[in-house]
């Protein structure tokens, strides 16, 4: 187990005010955890947008009311290959089952040094430790990557070509009832300023819950994901966490904050949390559709805006401030107006 990264060692060293680690796991706050009810996400078919009108306009219909009233979806028909799927996870799996020693070396793989995180370094109390490890990859830097892994990197770019395309098509279809020009994320978006995101949740070492992911919303237009079978990913909806049901054919989407915001909050981008589980590790990837940096993202139709006017970059400062400050990012409620 050289792969694992030393969470227990780690998550054992944070400062409690009044508790033993052992007597916090059991306490009524981690084993609420536990009560998160099964949903299934709205299904949307997308081999009906290459049917009739009819058809069609009912389907672009449907994944904008599911953004509306969800946040989140499914779809199936995506147009990702099952085979790019399997090998993505293959190669991913390979990634995170190296020796943990090398997946902290400052040139692994030759991405920006920040790109491999584990558990949670600004975790200041227990609820906010990440039982979990990823590579956050800036598409800028694939063509860069290290070619000792091959078969990776290749499968990274066969992975990114097809769900860059899918996620391009999705915010145009969510654009067009908002009246939002389609040639917008065309201009706003180019190909490398999204991002990838590998991640792994280890199996915790006891009975109680914890977090793979602590509670967020995405900072992005839309999230594509892939998770296995194995479940953890909740959503918060109606007041309650729910978990989502694993579907072997569906990519999972969610509407990201800069989405919220350009929809004038029409379309909502909501709370979510991975739990890990106590037998088995879980892998997932994440596909984060971002506009250029200094993109000025600002709420469309008539009514007054919600928000502020923002950029990326503005946006993604606050957050680190906030997450320094408090060990949370507090998103787009720092944006009211
Ligand atoms: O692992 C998952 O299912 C969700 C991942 C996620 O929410 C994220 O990477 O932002
Ligand atoms: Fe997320």
């Amino acid at each position: 187990m050289d792969f694992e990264p030393p969470f227990q060692q780690t998550w054992k060293a944070i400062p409690l005010q009044n508790s033993s680690h052992e007597a916090l796991l059991t306490s009524h706050d981690y084993d609420k955890l536990s009560l998160a009810e099964e949903c299934e996400l709205p299904m949307i078919d997308l081999s009906h947008l290459n049917l009739g009108h009819l058809e069609r306009d009912k389907c672009m219909n449907d994944i904008a009311q599911a953004a509306n009233q969800w946040g989140f979806f499914q779809v199936v028909n995506h147009g990702v290959p099952q085979k790019v799927i399997k090998s993505m996870q293959y190669e991913q799996k390979r990634l995170f089952h190296m020796p943990f020693a090398e997946k902290v070396e400052k040139n692994f793989l030759n991405l920006s040094s920040n790109c491999y995180r584990w558990g949670n370094p600004q975790a200041t109390c227990l609820r906010q430790f990440l039982w979990s490890e990823a590579f956050h990859i800036s598409l800028n830097e694939i063509p860069t990557m290290n070619d000792l892994h091959k078969s990776l990197k290749s499968t990274i770019e066969a992975f990114v070509k097809v769900v860059s395309g899918l996620a391009k098509n999705l915010a145009e279809i969510l654009a067009q009832p908002l009246g939002v020009k389609s040639i917008y994320f065309e201009e706003n978006c180019p190909p490398r300023s999204s991002y990838l995101r590998l991640n792994r949740y280890a199996p915790r070492p006891f009975p109680s819950q914890v977090f793979g992911l602590v509670s967020h919303t995405d900072t992005d237009f839309l999230t594509i994901v892939h998770q296995d079978q194995v479940g953890g990913l909740e959503i918060f909806k109606d007041g309650r966490w729910m978990a989502v049901k694993p579907n072997p054919e569906a990519l999972i989407v969610n509407i990201g904050d800069l989405f919220e915001a350009l929809s004038n909050g029409i379309y909502k981008s909501i709370k979510h949390r991975v739990v890990t589980g106590q037998e088995v590790e879980r892998f997932s990837v994440a596909y984060f559709y971002c506009p250029s940096c200094d993109v000025v993202v600002r709420s469309c139709g008539d009514e007054p805006s919600t928000y502020r006017q923002f950029t990326l970059r503005e946006y993604k400062l606050q957050t680190q401030i906030d997450v320094q400050e408090t060990g949370e990012k507090v998103g787009l409620s720092r944006f009211l107006l």
